[in-house]
């Protein structure tokens, strides 16, 4: 194999938010879960990950650029995926190019992977989940492996625990599994992203002074000190999953609002539980669930779920368009942006909501009055940094146009 030929595939991959959580593992190294969880993928036409992985005779040896960074590949996590997927391998011939790769020869042939997160990397929007979803998904395209979403799915768990979610659209559970060697830990689909699609979701990506404990850290702390977690696990997720199962297969918005918001509730207390206590949310994510809990009181049945990860940022899921302009009239009254940001950049993702909510410009923000069910007036000037307005979206895909390709086709190298 003297040539010169390089071989590539690029993948998009989606990220996803959990309403049933995911926090501490039963095994560090093969991430393995205590309990079930249950997600929904957010749409990649707003928060994706691109990834390019390519193979050549040429390649000296295994590289990786995250957003146009060289990055190191000799964590333990990357070193796990590449193993197992490789080990999947197979035979892959493109006549047209005139190249034919042997099974045993993936074991000796280097790879090139560049990978672009449309959203702010390690800033709590999940962009481990994507970014380990897309890089096994993409490998596996390359590689010609056989193996089903769910099967691969127990190979991207071992990047990231979330990330195994992120290989299904719609409302997807990992199964948390019982033997030791993780194989019957992987995420199943519970419905496509067709099924619910009146639901329309809104992150707040709220301002953070403070670094925060990552959530490998944070749930281990959690599992070593935590006694909620082992009620959590044992006792209360596997009676709410079934539940949420239910809500989700009727559409039932009520039912799924109260699970989604008493999950991500309990999460939090088992942080506060755990010794020295962990805080992920502040201020600013503490008044948007007291804004959420006082309007849903005030109708009939509830208009809005909040969740919130091992951060502030606050995900909020509508039950349609509706309900989510009103949501969006609430949220601009009190967390308003600072003087010199436009809405524009204030409000990304499907901006069409806006005009749903009565929203053309700033002047139409200023003239919002307060929300009666609320009691106070106040505003928070730049205490959101911005929203991002989504919806339930779908499952990684492959790009065929090469023109979306991240690395050259003739060098391997970044364009
Ligand atoms: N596109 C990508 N491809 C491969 N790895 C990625 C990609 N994006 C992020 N990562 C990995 O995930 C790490 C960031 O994960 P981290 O858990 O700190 O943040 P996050 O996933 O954005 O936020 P959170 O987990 O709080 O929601 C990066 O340092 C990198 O190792
Ligand atoms: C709060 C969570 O977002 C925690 C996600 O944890 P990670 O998947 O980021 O952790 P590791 O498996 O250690 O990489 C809840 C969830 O996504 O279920």
């Amino acid at each position: 194999m003297g040539e010169k030929w390089v071989l590539m595939k690029t993948a998009q991959t989606p990220t996803n938010i959990a309403v049933i959580k995911y926090w501490g593992k039963r095994d560090e190294t093969l991430i393995l879960p205590v309990n079930d969880s249950i997600s929904v993928t957010l749409d990649p036409a707003h928060l994706c990950t691109t990834t390019t992985v390519a193979v050549s005779p040429a390649f000296q040896q295994d590289r990786m650029w995250l957003n146009g960074k060289e990055m190191s590949l000799s964590g333990g996590r990357y070193q796990n995926c590449l193993r197992e997927i490789r080990k999947r391998a197979r035979e892959v011939e493109d006549k047209e190019k005139g190249i034919k790769i042997e099974k045993k020869d993936w074991e000796k042939l280097h790879l090139h992977i560049a990978s672009y997160n449309n959203f702010p990397t390690a800033a709590g929007l999940a962009s481990s989940a994507a970014g380990f979803a897309c890089l096994v998904f993409a490998l596996a395209k390359l590689m010609n492996v056989e193996e089903d979403e769910s099967q691969l799915s127990a190979i991207a768990r071992q990047g990231s625990g979330s990330a195994c979610r992120s290989l299904f659209g719609g409302f997807v559970k990992w199964i948390m599994g019982k033997e030791e060697d993780g194989s019957d830990s992987l995420a199943v689909q519970l419905v496509d992203e067709k099924h619910w699609d009146d639901l329309f979701i809104i992150i707040a990506v709220v301002s953070s002074r403070q670094k925060e404990t990552s959530s490998t850290s944070g749930m281990r702390e959690s599992v070593e000190t935590s006694l909620l977690l082992q009620h959590r696990a044992k006792e209360v997720v596997p009676k709410r999953t079934l539940k949420m199962e239910e809500a989700i297969k009727n559409r039932d918005f009520a039912s799924f609002a109260k699970i989604t918001c008493a999950d991500s509730n309990q999460f939090h207390a088992v942080c506060l539980d755990t010794s020295p206590p962990i805080f992920y949310m502040n201020d600013t994510s503490h008044r948007i669930i007291s804004h959420v809990e006082k309007w849903n009181r005030s109708e009939e049945s509830p208009q809005v779920a909040y969740t919130f990860d091992a951060g502030p940022n606050a995900v909020l899921i509508a039950q349609n368009r509706k309900a989510a302009a009103q949501l969006l009239q609430r949220l601009l009254f009190s967390f308003p942006p600072k003087s010199d940001t436009d809405l524009d950049s204030y409000i990304i993702g499907d901006k069409t909501i806006l005009k749903d909510a009565g929203l053309e410009g700033m002047k139409d923000v200023e003239a919002l009055s307060p929300h009666p069910e609320n009691g106070s007036a106040q505003k928070y000037p730049g205490d959101v940094n911005y929203f991002i307005c989504t919806r339930p979206g779908k499952g990684p895909v492959v790009l065929s146009n090469e023109n979306l390709a991240l690395l050259d086709p003739e060098t391997g190298l970044p364009k």
